[in-house]
């Protein structure tokens, strides 16, 4: 059902021209003769095939060179420093070129220059005398010739600003250059093809656990991520063992929920890492939470099986010490950890990122939010210092996400190197699963009281049983009420649900093994048994939780971002699954918070699903309507919750 024929024709690339800023200077390269000096591809001895150690050498010579020259000159455009009007190319004639620039006593300047000169020189000087009180500003020079004469002013000249940037400019420029040149790649939903085409790029052994553990066709993201990346990462390492992440380039992934982001980036992992010899850190994997450490974590043990990588992960119940004491024993080949957790470990000196070839973000944007012990410029320091390397350093900094931040100060602090961003042909901010059916369920304010009676309606409209319903509401608090009152109202007569339906909730009054227990019992599919499951949860369980089946997100309490609302529902319809979406909008103000703030910043597959409302469908139509006998026992319900509460 996969095997569309991909056409890598339809890479549709709408990459404006990379524009490789240059630093003001080029660092002279001790190259032969005649040789212009070529940074894209790192020296002439790379063209005569030199040795690997051969091309680190001058790499390294390179890459010291370009650090050592000054990167606070305004950078230059490649295409005003490379048009060379007279064509002269070579190094002798660049260095003399310069010289006479450069250093004016020493090259002969020809006669009528040095006139010119020499009254600049002297006008200088003259200035430099003078007292600060005989200086006149501009302005009020050209007020005065203006009133003493009475005439006219002669049109003056534009003040030139200063061709100086401030420093505030100047990093408000290059923040934003982190974002506008960034190559952007665009990909759409029919780009899917057999992993089997890969056989060329993958090894056998990495091929084989993913077609017999993941799935023999690709998802759209894998499938422009993998046809990008694995020939540029195979052409790097072929080239420098030691500096192929700087050759790669940085890479930023904006795809929608529940679309493959983790096999999409643990599989050129693996197949980077899986020749490697000795065991070191090369792989660092930053997640928000906890819970994805472990889902991480099992992707990464499955696609890795039979290699001899060794994927770890730090686990916030264990006890720092005794972590550091594993890391100092053995040191992982990947590691999955939270920001702070990480921070921790770099202190202690658990391990150094000397050997690192990939930073993975996951979830970037809610990881560039967290702020834990300013995890982010902590381990950008940490690799320029442990790689004795300036920015940009030579690691991948892969950044997935569905709501990729914009923020271009956040990403500043990322310092990309030559980022290509990777994205849904959608021009909307966030793209939803095709597949996600949303329904809008619009409750009049009067009747605002009844809320948790319609949801409890609209549950139980659902004939069909082993339903996965996941609930969720803005706090803590509100889950462990919602959660208790639905059980109430389950209990009684007129309110009972036809199926057996289990309400449990996830909140922080929970510990977090509770929580996890709680989880697993969600996620857990009992043959036979046609429980419907009803977990009520708050933004905690919004991101990257992968639980199978998850049949319909229920936005009790609407999200307070469209981020959020698209973290929500792709907890369904994922991995191109059916599933379905209510939003519960009370009042005007709810539709019009919805379609203005959530709405206007999503688009869907043309042939897709698309939001319709829930009175379309004739087994919802009437969830508004209530009887006295059911509404005799809903207001029972709130007494009894009231009283418990009290008590
Ligand atoms: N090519 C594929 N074919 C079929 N299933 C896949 C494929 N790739 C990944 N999956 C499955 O799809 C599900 C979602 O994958 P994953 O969790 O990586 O999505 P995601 O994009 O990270 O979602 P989120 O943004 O919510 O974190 C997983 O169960 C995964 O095993």
């Amino acid at each position: 059902m996969f095997a569309a024929r991909f056409d890598p024709s339809q890479v549709q690339t709408t990459s404006e021209p990379v524009k490789n800023f240059k630093l003001a200077s080029k660092p002279v390269i001790p190259l032969k003769r005649g040789k212009e000096p070529d940074h894209e591809s790192g020296s002439e001895s790379e063209g005569e095939g030199g040795s690997g150690s051969e091309v680190e050498d001058v790499e390294r010579d390179e890459e010291k060179q370009t650090a050592q020259v000054d990167s606070t000159q305004a950078p230059m455009d490649v295409d005003s420093q490379d048009a060379d009007p007279r064509g002269e190319n070579d190094i002798d004639a660049y260095s003399s070129r310069n010289a006479s620039v450069d250093s004016p006593g020493k090259a002969p300047l020809s006669d009528k220059h040095s006139g010119l000169l020499s009254r600049f020189q002297k006008t200088l000087s003259i200035q430099q005398n003078l007292k600060p009180s005989e200086l006149v500003n501009s302005e009020d020079e050209t007020m005065e010739s203006s009133e003493q004469h009475d005439l006219v002013p002669i049109p003056q000249p534009a003040v030139v600003k200063s061709t100086q940037l401030t420093v505030e400019a100047a990093s408000a420029v290059s923040k934003s250059a982190a974002w506008l040149h960034t190559q952007k790649v665009q990909y759409n939903n029919s780009m899917i093809k057999p992993f089997a085409s890969y056989k060329t790029e993958l090894s056998e052994k990495l091929l084989a656990n993913i077609t017999a553990k993941f799935s023999q066709n690709t998802f759209p993201i894998q499938t422009i991520l993998l046809d990008t990346v694995l020939p540029k990462l195979r052409f790097a390492q072929s080239v420098s063992k030691r500096h192929y992440p700087r050759r790669v380039g940085d890479i930023l992934v904006n795809a929608s929920t529940g679309s493959g982001k983790t096999l999409a980036y643990s599989i050129p992992v693996v197949q980077s890492l899986s020749k490697r010899t000795v065991n070191r850190l090369r792989c660092l994997i930053v997640v928000p939470t906890k819970i994805l450490i472990h889902q991480v974590f099992e992707t990464m043990t499955k696609l890795s099986q039979g290699t001899s990588l060794v994927t770890g992960i730090s686990k916030l119940e264990n006890s720092l010490r005794d972590e550091h004491k594993k890391f100092q024993n053995q040191e992982p080949d990947i590691l999955i950890i939270t920001p702070g957790r990480l921070v921790d470990h770099l202190q202690l000196n658990s391990f150094d990122l000397k050997n690192l070839k990939f930073l993975i973000l996951d979830e970037a944007d809610r990881l560039l939010n967290q702020s834990f012990q300013n995890w982010c410029s902590v381990i950008m320091n940490m690799l320029k210092a442990d790689k004795n390397e300036a920015a940009p350093v030579s690691v991948i900094k892969m950044v997935f996400s569905a709501t990729l931040t914009t923020n271009t100060e956040k990403l500043h602090n990322l310092e990309l190197n030559r980022p290509t961003l990777f994205m849904m042909d959608s021009v909307k901010l966030y793209h939803l699963p095709k597949h996600l059916q949303e329904y809008n369920v619009q409750i009049p304010t009067a009747k605002s009281f009844a809320k948790p009676l319609f949801m409890l309606q609209l549950i139980t409209a659902h004939s069909e049983a082993n339903l996965r319903i996941l609930i969720f509401v803005r706090s803590n608090e509100a889950s462990l009420r919602l959660a208790t009152l639905l059980q109430l109202m389950v209990s009684k007569k007129a309110l009972g649900s036809k199926n057996d339906f289990q309400v449990t909730s996830i909140n922080s009054n929970n510990t977090k093994s509770l929580n996890n227990k709680l989880i697993k019992h969600f996620a857990a599919t009992e043959p036979g048994k046609k429980g419907l499951k009803v977990l009520v949860a708050t933004d905690l369980m919004s991101r990257g939780i992968d639980i199978d089946n998850v049949t319909h997100v229920i936005n009790y309490d609407l999200p307070v971002s469209s981020q959020q609302y698209v973290h929500r529902c792709g907890r369904t319809a994922r991995a191109q699954a059916h599933g379905v979406a209510f939003n519960l909008l009370v009042g005007k103000g709810e539709q019009k918070f919805w379609s203005d703030h959530i709405d206007s910043d999503l688009s869907r597959d043309v042939d897709g699903c698309h939001v319709k409302s829930y009175d379309e469908v004739d087994t919802l139509k009437d969830i508004l309507v209530i009887s006295e006998e059911v509404e005799e026992e809903y207001r029972e319900s709130l007494a009894e919750l009231k009283s418990a509460s009290d008590s």
